[in-house]
């Protein structure tokens, strides 16, 4: 092959991302950023990658213990930064208990109605509009019950949050900038929009670098927002260190090595796909912190297939693996049965042939013989069976649900929905043949 064809096939693997650094928004965003102390540590560019969506693209090298950014204190926007607004903090009844999550959002919705007389207002335009999580489109009628069950908790959190902040405020209250009553600057949608930017781009600082608050707080004063910072996309292989510097910038140092001409990733911790499609809206290819969630009812539907009885002589049972919290979390993963199920099934199907006792014993000693080992992979294998079953028709009944959708982030939460279920899928097989 020559040399010019086989430049031309590298550079389209490589340059299929689209430079933002014109985009107006990101221009008076970073002009802004510029004027209030903050300054670009390394040759960066924000850009749209054709996986990622937008994030920030390396044009040198950057090594292990370079600092990626550094925020001013100014430009954070903490719980200190809520306090100080006379303006926000007027519409709050001070004696009422908030959550930091709860705070932020409603500071943002207010920020963003102040538009160009928002300090934040430059930070505000280059935030995303919408979100590709499914809380932030309401998806919980059309997905199967597992992920159906998780999406309504969270929205469940956000309207109480929600009711809860209205049901502090003074809503006749009109507000100095343009004599709206507070009532409807804070509606419902401005506020699941702040509530979904705060939920997917906060980072986690520690409670002292709060400052003082007028607030009484539910939590632990530990969430900020860090304009910037916030446009970093998630890799698990990325490792970096946060730290508050002595002047109260945040600052991240990576731990790992960017090649020039690629994507800066930071690391947003070990999430499962399931956790980080609910709070960030995507997932990752063989995430190794997946994990396939099980019911206990599914596990002793499944122990029912080869043993009938089980549940007819087991209250004593039943009541040991909840009193010991062994219901938390049972799942399948890539290595097969974590702790926990092991330890459900084991107890199921023992419970006709052992006592309690000796179960326990077993149990906490890690000390199956070959026998119980068997007899736990029979019941796992029949798991991943129906298993594989159920989340096979799952797809089906999603594929053919994403015709009716239109919006580009609508389909985009969708499509994640089907692939995350399809990652299930494959973590099914690996499951499977570490029992082989
Ligand atoms: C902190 S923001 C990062 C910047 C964001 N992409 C933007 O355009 O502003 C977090 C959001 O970025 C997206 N994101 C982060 N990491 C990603 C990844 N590895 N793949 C796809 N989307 C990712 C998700 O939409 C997530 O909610």
């Amino acid at each position: 092959m020559g040399r010019t064809r086989r430049t031309r096939i590298k550079n389209k693997n490589v340059a299929r991302d689209l430079n933002l650094s014109s985009d107006r928004d990101l221009v008076y965003f970073m002009q802004w950023m510029t004027r209030n102390g903050w300054s670009q540590l390394h040759k960066f560019q924000v850009s749209e990658f054709k996986n990622t969506g937008r994030g920030v693209l390396t044009k040198e090298s950057v090594h292990v213990g370079d600092s990626l950014v550094k925020i001013p204190k100014k430009l954070l926007i903490t719980l200190n930064s809520v306090s100080q607004s006379e303006h926000f903090t007027k519409f709050t009844d001070l004696s009422n208990r908030f959550s930091t999550q709860q705070l932020l959002a409603a500071f943002l919705v207010f920020q963003r109605h102040l538009a160009e007389k928002s300090f934040w207002y430059h930070y505000i335009n280059s935030l995303p509009k919408t979100f590709p999580i499914p809380a932030f489109y309401n998806f919980s009628n059309d997905v199967p019950d597992f992920l159906s069950e998780e999406i309504s908790k969270m929205l469940k959190k956000m309207r109480e949050q929600y009711e809860h902040f209205l049901q502090s405020i003074n809503k006749r209250l009109k507000c100095d900038h343009c004599n709206n009553s507070a009532g409807s600057i804070f509606d419902f949608e401005s506020f699941k929009w702040a509530w979904c930017t705060v939920n997917s781009r906060a980072v986690y600082i520690s409670p002292d670098c709060g400052g003082n608050l007028k607030f009484q707080l539910t939590d632990s004063n530990c969430l900020a927002l860090a304009p910037y910072l916030d446009l970093f996309n998630h890799s698990n292989s990325a490792k970096v260190k946060a730290a508050v510097t002595s002047d109260g910038s945040y600052e991240i140092t990576t731990l790992t090595d960017c090649k020039k001409f690629s994507q800066v990733f930071i690391n947003y911790g070990q999430h499962s796909n399931l956790n980080l499609y609910l709070q960030y809206g995507f997932i990752l290819e063989s995430n190794i912190n997946d994990v396939i969630p099980l019911s206990f009812p599914s596990i002793v539907q499944c122990t029912k297939k080869i043993y009938p009885n089980v549940l007819n002589s087991m209250n004593t049972y039943v009541n040991y693996i909840s009193s010991h919290s062994l219901l938390k979390n049972p799942s399948l993963n890539l290595d097969g049965l974590s702790w926990s199920a092991n330890v459900i099934i084991f107890i199921l199907i023992s419970s006709n042939r052992m006592n309690l006792k000796s179960i326990e014993f077993k149990v906490y000693s890690d000390d199956f013989d070959d026998e119980d080992l068997q007899l736990i992979k029979e019941i796992a294998l029949i798991l991943i069976e129906d298993k594989r079953t159920e989340l096979g028709g799952f797809v089906n009944q999603l594929e053919n649900q994403g015709g009716a959708l239109s919006s580009g982030d609508q389909l985009l939460c969708h499509q994640t929905s089907i692939n995350l279920i399809k990652e299930y899928l494959s973590i099914l097989d690996k499951c499977e043949s570490t029992f082989h």
